[in-house]
């Protein structure tokens, strides 16, 4: 492997870190303490995982955790009065319903009714628009995560060609609308984009967000160029299941000039992001200074 190995696992934990030192601050000096409350509807495995994870690393970092759980067949409206209650209770500063939702909810609704200055998921149409328009927003976690990395691995990202796979609202979208905003010449390819490959090869940077396993091959990599992977996929081998990321790690990691693993890329920087945006969220509902560093 020739690449550099980008380690969001140890990059995650100095930011969690900079939020448990931000939250003790908080509790000493204003008496607050910031709430984060994650929703849960069903119980598929992936996602209980997920939400246990951020409820510990919530408590680590000294923030309130509030776990809501809801059977899968839960009606729309018990889930919009929950929403209702987090968003007019002074301990909640962060809400983020775990996605996806159950088939027979509408997931834009049930997003768009949790406050704006709440949503540390950054996924309300408000912040959507705040983002795109250049104004103070909550970022969606994961494309922030990977922001963060970039800049710490090349400082300035001005003129860079930056290709971003994937245009969901949550991983694809906004990770471009970053990029922009750091003054890359941005590419936004999808299913639908020709010569996919020709396309990546242009990247400087190439932020893959497909949930295809190991679809970005190394000869799609120009020499020396930053890939970063946000992809999860469980994927079978032999008797046990493993994760692998949206590209073909040892063959990119022969041609890029950095890589982010997976696990321990972009995930573990996703929740280090949640818990950053709900300490931002619990200063401004507080009329404090948002933490330096810990947000775009
Ligand atoms: N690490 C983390 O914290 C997180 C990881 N993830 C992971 O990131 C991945 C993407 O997630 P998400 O954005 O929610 O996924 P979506 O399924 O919402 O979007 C996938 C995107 O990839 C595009 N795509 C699919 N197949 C191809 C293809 N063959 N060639 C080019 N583009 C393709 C789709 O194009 P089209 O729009 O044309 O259909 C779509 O825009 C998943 O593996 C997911 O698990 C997601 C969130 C957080
Ligand atoms: N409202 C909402 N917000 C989200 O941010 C959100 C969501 N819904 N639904 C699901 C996706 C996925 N996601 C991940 C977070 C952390 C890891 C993570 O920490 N992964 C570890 C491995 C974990 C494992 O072993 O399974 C790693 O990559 O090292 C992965 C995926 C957040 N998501």
């Amino acid at each position: 492997m020739t690449a550099k190995l980008i380690d969001g696992k140890a990059f995650a934990a100095t930011i969690r870190g900079r939020v448990a030192d931000h939250v003790a601050r908080l509790k000493e000096e204003h008496d607050l303490t910031p709430g984060l409350a994650v929703v849960l509807v069903g119980e598929d495995p992936a996602s209980q995982v997920y939400v246990r994870s951020k409820g510990k690393q919530t408590k680590e970092a000294g923030m309130a955790s509030f776990e809501h759980k809801l059977p899968v067949d839960a009606d729309q409206e018990t889930l919009l009065k929950l929403i209702n209650d987090l968003n007019n209770d002074p301990e909640v500063h962060g809400i983020l319903v775990q996605l996806p939702l159950p088939s027979h909810m509408d997931s834009s609704l049930v997003i768009n009714a949790i406050a704006p200055e709440k949503d540390v998921d950054g996924f309300h149409v408000i912040n959507a628009g705040r983002l795109a328009t250049g104004q103070d927003a909550m970022v969606p976690c994961t494309p922030l995560g990977c922001l963060m990395m970039l800049r710490d691995h090349h400082g300035d990202l001005s003129g860079m060609n930056a290709v971003v796979l994937g245009r969901s609202n949550i991983v694809g979208k906004p990770m471009a609308q970053l990029l922009l905003g750091e003054s890359c010449t941005v590419t936004i390819a999808h299913s639908r984009t020709r010569d996919l490959a020709d396309v990546v090869r242009q990247a400087d940077v190439v932020v893959a967000a497909v949930g295809r396993p190991e679809m970005v091959p190394g000869d799609w990599i120009k020499p020396g160029a930053t890939v970063i992977d946000v992809g999860i996929n469980r994927i079978q081998d032999g008797e046990k299941t493993r994760l692998v990321g949206d590209v073909e790690f040892d063959s990119c990691a022969e041609v890029a000039g950095a890589i982010t693993p997976v696990p321990g890329g972009v995930g573990p920087m996703t929740i280090a992001c949640l818990l950053a945006n709900t300490v931002t969220a619990a200063c401004r509902a507080n009329g404090l200074a948002a933490p330096e560093g810990l947000t775009k």
